[in-house]
Formats: structure tokens, C-alpha cells, sequence
């Protein structure tokens, strides 16, 4: 759907406002240096720090890990930069201290992002981040916007409908889509407006996030969680009386399919923006998508059993995947974004 159509949702005109913000400050800044973030005499410490943010993302995430591998060296260590400050926001919330993470304590995390962003940052890895977002035209808002979803996440446990849903979508992975697209650079040939492939990068990290609450359904429950749509539930005539029995029934597995025919919707948008980013950067985020992709497959793969059985990609699946993703990077006959009228 396009999102600022008036069939969108409101959280996805409230989401495509954010988008043509970014969009504009793109345009306006460029590759710019807003202010020089780290004093030369610290390269060291600087590179140490951006080393550390290296062995973090390969400890818990091989996969992104292994994207990463196939970028640039500069845009390999913002990526990793980006990716620990999104860590060690979503640890504060699901980590071993979360029972006791307080508002103020992600009040005293943002005015951390506020400092880092004008160059004063608290520890080594911020000042990773620091530096990062000095050298490429990152904005601060999806950051605080994160943030905003961990908040969410710890008042809130049931999304009434879709449109709710989405918002919570956005604030944890959307914004990661946001904070990537600028790194990752869209190609100067690319006749394709910029809004448009920020709206791409959105959609990842929505198809990224809806396929994440698809796969761990039993282990939400298990926390008390159900991120699924209430109105949707209680159209296949499930409640979350069924999600914590953890049946798989005929009734589940017809929900289910729409669950993932939903997903597969925002990954399809997200591949219109793929061929439009700078062409060293197709092959990740290619590799990216097919593979997150697949745990639809996978799902599918278990007749539903999203509650007992947690579906994965193999590492031969994973393994297969690059050569097809660098493929597809290359071939130059893949459907682009229309440009800008
Ligand atoms: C190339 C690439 C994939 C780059 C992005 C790397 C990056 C900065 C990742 C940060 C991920 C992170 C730690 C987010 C914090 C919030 C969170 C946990 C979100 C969920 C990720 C998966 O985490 P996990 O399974 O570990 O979660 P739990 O264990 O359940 O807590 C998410 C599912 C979100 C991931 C979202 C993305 C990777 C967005 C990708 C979008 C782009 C790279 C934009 C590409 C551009 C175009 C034009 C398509
Ligand atoms: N290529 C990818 N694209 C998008 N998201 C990814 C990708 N790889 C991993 N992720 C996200 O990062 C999370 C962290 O990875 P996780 O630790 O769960 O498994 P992994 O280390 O990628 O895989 P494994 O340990 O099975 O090799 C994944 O659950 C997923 O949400
Ligand atoms: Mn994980």
C-alpha cells in the first residue's frame, strides 16, 4: 500500500511523514561533514572501538555478521556501529536487566543518543556511533524513535489491530531500515526519488519485524507477549487463549497463511529499493532480505508450529543463498522504483 495514499493507515501516514523528513535532509546535507565528531589524536581508540563493534554484531548476530563481510570497509564498520547502539538499545528492554529497566533509565539513554549525536559521546562504542553519524548523512530521529519503541514495549503487550501493530513495526526495525539506507548510499544513476528508497529500507525492517513476531510466537507467549492483531485473531476466531495452548489447528494454520502473505507483501516493496542503492551495497542487503525471507519459508516448512518449534535457515540454505543473491545485485532487468514525477 502506499503510504500516503488515503486508503494508508494512520500509523503509516505518521511513518511516511518521518520518511520524507529523512528524505529532505538527504537531499540538503549530501555527504557533508556535519561536525567532526572525534579529535584525530584518538584514531586508535577509534578503531579499537569500531574492532569491538565488529566482535559484538559476529558474537550475536553470524547472519547480519556475514552481510556485513560483503560491504565496503567504511560502510562494514558503520554498520556495526549502528548495529550495537540497536543492540544495547533492545538489551535494555529484553536483556537480563529488563525487570529492571524504568522509564528514566531510557530517558538517561536518549540524552546518551542526544550527546553522542553533537559529538560528546559516553563511552567508546557511542563514540564509534559518534563518528559514524559525522561521516554519512545519518539523522538522529529514527534513533530516538527506537528508544520510543522500547517504551512501548514495556507498557504495552497486546496491539488491538494492525495499525498499532505497524507503529511498534516501525519504531524497533522500520528505523533500522532508516538508519541503514544512508550508509549504504543510493547510486548516483539512480532515477528513483530518494523518499522512495527510504520507503524500501522502511519496509525491510517491517518485513523484517513481522517475520520476527511470526517465528517467535511461542516465546512471546511465554513472556506473556502477543504481538499478534486482536481483530485479526478474533476474525479466524482465535483468541490468545489458543496462542497460550499452543495448538496448531486448521483455524491457526488459515491465519497464519494471511500472517505471511502480509509479510511477503512488505518484502516485495522492499526489493523495488534494492536495485536503486549504491551497487556495492546490493549484494547485503540482497543476501539480507532473501535470507530473513526464508524463515516464511521455514514456517511453512513446519505446518504452522510457530509455539513449540522455532523455524531457522540452515547454514547450507544460508551458504546457497549469496552466490543467488549476488545475482540478482548484478542483473540490471529487475523492476526499479518509478522516479520522481
Ligand atoms: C545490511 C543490514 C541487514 C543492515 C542492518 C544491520 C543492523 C543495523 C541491524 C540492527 C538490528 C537490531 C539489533 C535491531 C534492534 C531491534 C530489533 C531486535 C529488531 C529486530 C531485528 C532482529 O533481531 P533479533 O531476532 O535478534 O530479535 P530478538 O532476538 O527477537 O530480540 C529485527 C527483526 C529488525 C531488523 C531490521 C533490519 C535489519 C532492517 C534492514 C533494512 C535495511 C538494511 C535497509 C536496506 C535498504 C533498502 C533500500 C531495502
Ligand atoms: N540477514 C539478515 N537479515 C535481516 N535480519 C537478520 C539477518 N540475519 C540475522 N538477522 C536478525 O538478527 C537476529 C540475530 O541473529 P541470531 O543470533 O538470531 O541468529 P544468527 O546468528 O543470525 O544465525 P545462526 O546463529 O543460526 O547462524 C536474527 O534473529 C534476525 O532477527
Ligand atoms: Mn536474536
Amino acid at each position: 500500500m502506499i503510504a500516503d495514499s488515503p486508503a494508508a493507515l494512520p500509523s503509516q501516514q505518521k511513518v511516511y511523514d518521518v520518511v520524507l523528513k529523512q528524505a529532505a535532509l538527504v537531499e540538503k546535507l549530501g555527504k557533508l561533514e556535519k561536525f567532526p565528531a572525534i579529535p584525530v589524536t584518538n584514531r586508535d581508540l577509534l578503531e579499537e572501538a569500531y574492532t569491538r563493534c565488529g566482535e559484538i554484531c559476529a558474537e550475536y548476530a553470524k547472519t547480519f555478521y556475514l552481510g556485513t563481510l560483503l560491504m565496503t570497509p567504511e560502510r562494514r564498520k558503520a554498520i556495526w556501529a549502528i548495529y550495537v547502539w540497536c543492540r544495547r538499545t533492545d538489551e535494555l528492554v529484553d536483556g537480563p536487566n529488563a525487570a529492571h529497566i524504568t522509564p528514566t533509565a531510557l530517558d538517561r539513554w536518549e540524552q546518551r543518543l542526544e550527546d553522542l549525536f553533537v559529538g560528546r559521546p559516553f563511552d567508546m562504542l557511542d563514540g564509534a556511533l559518534a563518528d559514524t553519524v559525522s561521516k554519512y548523512p545519518v539523522d538522529i530521529q529514527p534513533f530516538r524513535d527506537m528508544i520510543e519503541g522500547m517504551r512501548l514495549d514495556l507498557v504495552k503487550s497486546r496491539y488491538k489491530n494492525f495499525d498499532e501493530l505497524y507503529l511498534y513495526c516501525y519504531y524497533v526495525a522500520g528505523t533500522v531500515g532508516l538508519m541503514s539506507v544512508p550508509v549504504m548510499g543510493i547510486a548516483p544513476e539512480s532515477n528513483a526519488s530518494v523518499e522512495s528508497v527510504y520507503n524500501a529500507g522502511l519496509a525491510l525492517g517491517i518485513a523484517n519485524q513481522l517475520t520476527n513476531i511470526l517465528r517467535d510466537v511461542g516465546e512471546d507467549a511465554g513472556r506473556g507477549r502477543v504481538y499478534l492483531p486482536q481483530d485479526e485473531l478474533a476474525k479466524f476466531g482465535l483468541s490468545d487463549e489458543d496462542i497460550f495452548a499452543g495448538k496448531v489447528t486448521n483455524k491457526w494454520r488459515a491465519f497464519m497463511k494471511d500472517q505471511i502473505t502480509r509479510a511477503r507483501m512488505f518484502f516485495k516493496e522492499a526489493e523495488l529499493g534494492v536495485m536503486e542503492l549504491d551497487k556495492d551495497s546490493r549484494w547485503p542487503v540482497w543476501a539480507s532480505l532473501l535470507l530473513y525471507q526464508q524463515i516464511l519459508d521455514s514456517i511453512e516448512a513446519n505446518d504452522y508450529d510457530n509455539f513449540k518449534r522455532r523455524a531457522y535457515v540452515g547454514k547450507w540454505k544460508k551458504l546457497v543463498s549469496l552466490p543467488s543473491a549476488y545475482v540478482r545485485a548484478i542483473s540490471p532487468d529487475v523492476s526499479r522504483l518509478v522516479p520522481m514525477s
